[in-house]
């Protein structure tokens, strides 16, 4: 695997899955793989899951591993071809992206959605530089449509405690103060449209996702009728996607809040967030701290699902 950005770059996703648990049995079993080799992570936005999970899981192969926080101590990026540079950014993102490749052998980018230019973010318009210009393997740590490292950590930790074979999954909308990218839902919805689960999306009207990324999931705009029989309950806040309204926020009702009464309606659902979660805003104190909660076990695995990706960048190298 050379890229890793969405969920087909893996390829079968069940050999992903068997080669996530296989790690997990000895995260140190490969340890030769990566001696001698650099990782590279690039952070435009902040993070502590997948700083620390991605390092971790570098350390576990034997690489050495970069971590540079770009509006942090790096020079102000300048990212738009033709602009005359006589402003407060000293560096152009096209000569600063060859060099970082020159100092190592695999990237990981983290690089929000800006809600600037729906185009620039959905073409994944600086990841694909990364890509066309770096010269290395490049993964995404959360881009402006996607977090495939996320949502692989969500499905390994669904296959672990689903107890069913075709769970009934829900992934519902919930309240938050501002407004946050779709790159969790979209990517989140692409791993369990890719699982023959019975995926269903809660929200209000007008947070419709990209239609490429809901695929044949139903929509249901009524929450209490959607949790009813859920196994797995996966909340998440974004701004709205669909025009005029790209990147608002159109609604902080918290009747959407998952909350015991909520939950009561499901099949003793799990409950599960990617984190940083707004308390009392995406979920009330009593069910992110249930005996159904699963939010660190889900964190847990981002280590597992780093590992299996540098493990499959680097046997590419
Ligand atoms: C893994 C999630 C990263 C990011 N979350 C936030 O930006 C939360 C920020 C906040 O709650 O103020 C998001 O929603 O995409
Ligand atoms: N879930 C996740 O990616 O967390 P961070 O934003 O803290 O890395």
């Amino acid at each position: 695997m050379r890229h890793f950005t969405c969920v087909q770059d893996l390829g079968d996703l069940r050999q992903a899955l068997n080669e996530a648990f296989e790690i997990k049995k000895d995260r140190f079993q490969f340890t030769a793989l990566g001696k001698n080799k650099t990782l590279l992570m690039i952070f435009f936005n902040s993070s502590l899951r997948t700083r620390l999970s991605t390092q971790k899981a570098a350390m576990n192969l034997g690489m050495n591993t970069m971590v540079l926080d770009v509006n942090q101590g790096a020079w102000k990026l300048e990212t738009e071809r033709g602009v005359i540079m006589d402003g407060d950014k000293p560096e152009h993102l096209l000569e600063a992206i060859p060099v970082m490749g020159c100092y190592c052998d695999i990237i990981g980018v983290r690089s929000f959605a800006r809600f600037e230019n729906k185009a620039d973010d959905y073409n994944e318009k600086i990841i694909s530089e990364f890509i066309k210009y770096s010269g290395r393997p490049v993964f995404s740590m959360e881009a402006a449509t996607r977090h495939p490292l996320q949502s692989f950590a969500d499905l390994i930790t669904i296959e672990e405690y689903k107890k069913t074979a075709r769970p009934k999954v829900v992934m519902t909308w919930a309240p938050h103060p501002k407004a946050l990218p779709q790159a969790v839902p979209n990517s989140f919805a692409e791993w369990m449209n890719a699982t023959d689960y019975e995926f269903v999306i809660t929200h209000p009207e007008g947070y419709e996702l990209d239609p490429k990324f809901v695929g044949n999931a139903r929509v249901e705009y009524d929450q209490k009728k959607a949790f009813e029989g859920a196994d797995f309950i996966y909340a998440k806040n974004w701004a709205a996607y669909a025009d005029p309204n790209y990147g608002q926020v159109l609604s902080k009702d918290r009747a959407w809040t998952v909350d015991t009464e909520k939950m009561a309606l499901t099949n003793n659902a799990y409950f599960m967030h990617c984190l940083p979660v707004r308390r009392n805003m995406i979920v009330t104190d009593d069910v992110i701290e249930s005996p159904q909660s699963i939010v660190i076990p889900e964190a847990a695995n981002r280590e597992i699902s780093a590992q299996t990706v540098l493990k499959k960048i680097l046997m590419g190298l």
